[in-house]
């Protein structure tokens, strides 16, 4: 056997890659010894926890098959096993998730100044949403909250009451042009992304064009993407994600979700330079507002809860007199005027904050109103009485709701927030935590490093807080029930420091929208709510769509 040049590098190069793959194997076993050691503290006590087995390596994460509908039935009903705890564990490969839904665990998350760290999975929003105030922590989040929260308080809202108004008799008259039943989430979809440009984006309405529609189709496609990616663990590194179809479609749809809000910046921002900033809440000589005399109580009354639990205040609660002139601002007007002294925010924070409250505010709305027009179409009983109510209201009258009525809306309100109980839009919560914490509701801890997940969803249907937890009951939110109630049974804006800032803002508007829409039709379904197909792409929705039908409501005789 004669020994080439060529044969001798062949066989340095074999030497030298099984050398390679020699030392290799064993540095790996050392590397994963050393890294199971470190976690051992999570692993011997998530091992206390409950919850379904899972596979070497992938832990539970196989489980997330089939479609966003059957994800959502799978967790639901596997969870159940373990309903007496009130807290399931699983394992997505290394990644230990618990799942709380006892008021007394929800309440030490949700109430914590600590625990305020969005989970991992939230960093799938960043090249859509950036840092907005949804995903961002430490001091850029306070600072920012601070800035925008006095932009949604009821002063505020209140000047918005005429565009809310205007832009529900609009969405009448496009649904007068229905006939059968119909899919009433696209409508509702397209008013909450109008009402918004109009209200806290300042821009008229004869300037929006057309883009409201797309822009809503946009993120319901974007959530799905966002949803897959949650949900299948192939989709969640980013450079495998950045070679699928799927990073594609996300491209062209991002396109058009910021064209729209860099139009809105631009446009506004020209406004704003030429000295057109919209005046919103006029103060009388005393300091005092204007708007109306029924602001200054509490917020906690009935007709006056804001879809928060009685007793729950948070920084959207200050006394109208703690807000200065200078706040009296709308959302990006105020942000614009922050951002010229260059000190609070700058321009690409303002597009973040504005594409997170462009997103926050409208989803949200549309599904809690396509999921109360369904209850309405299923229980024609609850809606004679809504309708009664709004008849006392307004009579045959045509005028337009003020915050007053609102108010009056006692009954449309106590629907309203059972339909954000059994259907919570934001279905779940997820944190971070980066210290152990003992669950009240059993002594149980659960280890720093864990991803926490708020289970509204689940919270929202404990029997043993709601009676017949899946009936529809409005009745569920009678003062004497509420106040009888667990203050963290009932968060569907979530509570706490970081809740939700558009609730009063979502509330007024969702009453205005609704009992606009019940003067005008009568709503009717074919399906009951056990047929729903649920689905939990971010925002809770109906794979089946928000099918409805409608019928012209005849005008109540005027009294003699
Ligand atoms: C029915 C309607 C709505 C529901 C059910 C809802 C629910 C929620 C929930 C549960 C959170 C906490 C999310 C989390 O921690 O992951 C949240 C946060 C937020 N919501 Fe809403 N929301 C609604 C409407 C709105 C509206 C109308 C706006 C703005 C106009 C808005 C703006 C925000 C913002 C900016 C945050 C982040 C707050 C922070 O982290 O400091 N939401 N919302």
């Amino acid at each position: 056997m004669s020994y080439t040049t060529e044969n001798v590098i062949q066989g340095g190069s074999w030497a030298f890659t099984s050398m390679f793959y020699v030392l290799l194997v064993p540095a790996l076993i050392l590397w994963y010894a050393y890294w199971r050691m470190s976690r051992r503290h999570m692993y011997e006590l998530a091992e206390k926890l409950n919850g379904p087995k899972g596979l070497p390596l992938f832990g539970n994460a196989l489980e997330f098959t089939g479609g966003s509908h059957d994800i959502f039935r799978n967790i639901v009903s596997k969870s159940t096993e373990f309903d007496d705890e009130s807290v399931v564990k699983i394992w997505i490969g290394p990644r230990l998730i618990v799942f709380l839904y006892d008021p007394r665990d929800v309440e030490l998350i949700l109430s914590s100044h600590v625990h305020i760290d969005k989970a991992e999975d939230y960093r799938f929003f960043k090249p859509w949403l950036g840092n907005g105030l949804l995903i961002s922590t430490g001091q850029k989040w306070r600072s920012h909250r601070k800035l925008i929260a006095p932009t949604f308080h009821l002063n505020v809202l209140k000047s918005f009451i005429d565009l809310f108004n205007a832009n529900s008799r609009a969405v009448v008259e496009k649904l007068k042009k229905e006939s059968g039943d119909f899919d009433c989430h696209d409508y509702m979809s397209e008013c909450t992304v109008e009402i918004l440009l109009e209200t806290a984006m300042g821009v008229s309405k004869s300037t929006q064009g057309q883009s409201g529609f797309e822009y809503a189709m946009a993120v319901m496609k974007m959530c799905d993407i966002l949803h897959l990616r949650h949900t299948k663990i192939w989709l969640r590194p980013e450079i495998l994600f950045k070679f699928t179809d799927y990073a594609k479609k996300q491209t062209k749809l991002l396109d058009v979700i910021h064209s729209l809000t860099k139009r809105v910046i631009k446009k506004r921002k020209e406004e704003f330079k030429s000295g057109k900033k919209i005046s919103l809440v006029s103060e009388n000589s005393d300091g005092s507002s204007s708007v109306d005399a029924v602001t200054n109580t509490t917020t906690s009354v009935e007709g006056l809860s804001f879809g928060q639990s009685s007793g729950l205040k948070d920084d959207l609660d200050v006394d109208d007199n703690d807000v200065g002139q200078k706040k009296r601002l709308a959302f990006l007007d105020l942000l614009l005027e922050a951002s010229q002294s260059g000190v609070v925010i700058s321009d690409e924070e303002i597009k973040e904050q504005v594409d997170t409250i462009m997103f926050e505010g409208h989803d949200t709305t549309a599904a809690g109103s396509s999921f109360f027009l369904s209850m309405m179409g299923i229980h024609q009983d609850i809606q004679d009485k809504v309708i009664e109510e709004l008849d006392l209201i307004f009579g045959d009258s045509d005028r337009p709701a003020t915050f007053q009525d609102t108010l009056e809306m006692k009954y449309l309100e106590r629907c309203l927030m059972e339909t954000l109980r059994m259907f919570p839009p934001v279905p779940i919560i997820a944190r971070d935590i980066k210290r152990d914490i003992i669950l009240p509701s059993n002594n149980k801890i659960v280890p720093a490093g864990a991803t926490i997940v708020i289970g509204t969803y689940k919270l929202h249907r404990r029997p043993d807080v709601y009676p017949n937890p899946d009936k529809f009951n409005p009745d569920n939110f009678l003062p004497e029930k509420s106040a009888n109630r667990h203050y963290y049974a009932f968060v569907p804006f979530s509570a706490g420091p970081r809740s939700c800032v558009g609730r009063k803002y979502a509330m007024l508007k969702l009453k205005i929208i609704l009992s606009t829409i019940l003067r005008n039709f009568r709503v009717h379904s074919d399906l009951k709510e056990e047929d729903f197909k649920l689905q939990a792409d971010i925002i809770l929705k109906r794979a089946e769509g928000f099918r409805v039908s409608l019928t012209p409501r005849k005008k109540i005789a005027k009294a003699c």
